[in-house]
């Protein structure tokens, strides 16, 4: 019999549009013969909308897309559109209505890819940040705004039930990985109340998981090794904030933020997980067919692992690891490959063919 998927696909702005058409190909391949089908709904969200209606997410949007068992999102943001309208009101109320309070982002590097580190080494390494507090809460204001005496704050939310849960989903990240190892991020020395309950959750969880090594980097350090030594690290857990900063860096590190997948979990499935590069919509690329969509395939990867597909997930990530075996012998050869969007696209759909 077959089995049906269904699907939200939000597409969204710049090369968002672009990329997610390349997922879904890879998608498709992947579930050939499987008996499992992928029935999409498109959801018109963004830039375009915004200026046609004024909406962004709607109560009837929402609805609409929990009725899915998954979503796959491109990107959103464009310099139409003020600053944070889309951000905030699109792609963080997704995460906060949906409780993805895990955003997992795993960052791996494959040999022979050009990367701005001399000596890259074995990197394997896994993000768990916290996806729905912090600072992306929008707990802040301003007053007198635009004169002089201006005060503008945003607060940081940290609640011991919200650290708890994601540094337990950590911990078990932790205990099923060869490493067994933990590391905090935070910067515990001045964010001390935020810092303080984070490093005592990670404490007693990590009382539970006496197979996992535990260890501390603070924010601005953990940035030096990211760069200088990121083979130390195994599983980060770390808040909103601090979790987004250091995945642009891993992506940069590991060959470029075009490959960089992420998924924005909800572990107990009460609402469907949603899967997106880490990157942005990208305007100085887009139009131009030069985004890499091998992030979004990634996103793939991870969104047929979370449903269950293990099987077909590891012939999308296998295809991409024959995709980037292939830029790095012609990087080696001094013939980078220079392919456009589609023809990644189909060159990971094909391996994953076989
Ligand atoms: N999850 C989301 O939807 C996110 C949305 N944004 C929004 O995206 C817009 C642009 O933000 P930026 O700060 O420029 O970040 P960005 O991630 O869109 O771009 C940063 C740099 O990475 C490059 N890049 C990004 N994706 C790439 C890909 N697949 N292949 C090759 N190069 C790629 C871009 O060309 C740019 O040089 C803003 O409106 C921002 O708010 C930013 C980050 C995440
Ligand atoms: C655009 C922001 C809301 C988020 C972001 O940069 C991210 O999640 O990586
Ligand atoms: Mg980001």
């Amino acid at each position: 019999m077959t089995q049906t998927i269904k699907l939200a696909v939000i597409p969204g702005d710049g090369i968002g549009a672009e990329v997610v058409p390349e997922g879904l190909k890879v998608l498709a391949a992947a579930l050939e013969g499987t008996g499992l089908e992928v029935r999409t709904t498109d959801f018109d969200l963004g830039a375009a909308r915004w200026h046609r209606t004024g909406q962004t997410l709607t109560d009837s949007d929402l609805e609409a897309i929990k009725g899915h068992d998954a979503i796959l999102l491109g990107a959103v943001g464009d310099p139409s559109v003020p600053s944070g309208v889309l951000e905030r009101g699109l792609l963080l109320r997704l995460r906060f209505e949906l409780d993805h309070y895990v955003n997992l982002r795993p960052s791996t590097y494959y040999p022979g890819v050009p990367t701005p580190l001399a000596a890259p080494g074995d990197i394997d390494f896994v993000v768990v940040r916290e996806g729905t507090e912090g600072l992306y809460c929008g707990n802040g204001g301003a007053v007198r705004t635009g004169t002089p005496q201006e005060i503008a704050t945003e607060v940081s939310v940290n609640t011991a039930f919200g650290v708890e849960r994601v540094v337990r989903y950590a911990f078990d990240k932790a205990r099923s990985r060869a490493a067994k190892h933990l590391t905090l991020v935070h910067k515990h020395n001045v964010l001390v109340h935020a810092g303080h309950l984070w490093r005592r959750t990670v404490e007693a969880v990590g009382a539970e998981y006496p197979e996992v090594t535990v260890d501390y980097c603070h924010i601005d350090a953990a940035t030096i090794y990211m760069v200088t030594d990121p083979g130390r690290f195994d599983v980060i857990v770390t808040d909103n904030l601090f979790g987004d900063i250091l995945t642009d860096e891993a992506g940069a590190v590991t060959g470029g933020i075009g490959l960089s997948a992420s998924g924005n979990i909800n572990p107990e499935g009460a609402f469907p997980s949603m899967f997106e590069p880490v990157h942005g919509s990208a305007p100085d690329i887009a139009g131009k067919a030069l985004a890499d969509p091998t992030a979004t395939i990634g996103a793939v990867a991870l969104l047929l692992e979370h449903i269950g597909q293990a099987d077909a997930a590891a012939r999308v990530s296998a295809a991409i690891d024959a995709d980037m075996a292939a830029r790095a012998r012609a990087s080696a050869a001094g013939s980078p490959l220079e392919r456009s969007t589609s023809e990644v696209g189909d060159a990971i759909a094909a391996a994953v063919r076989g």
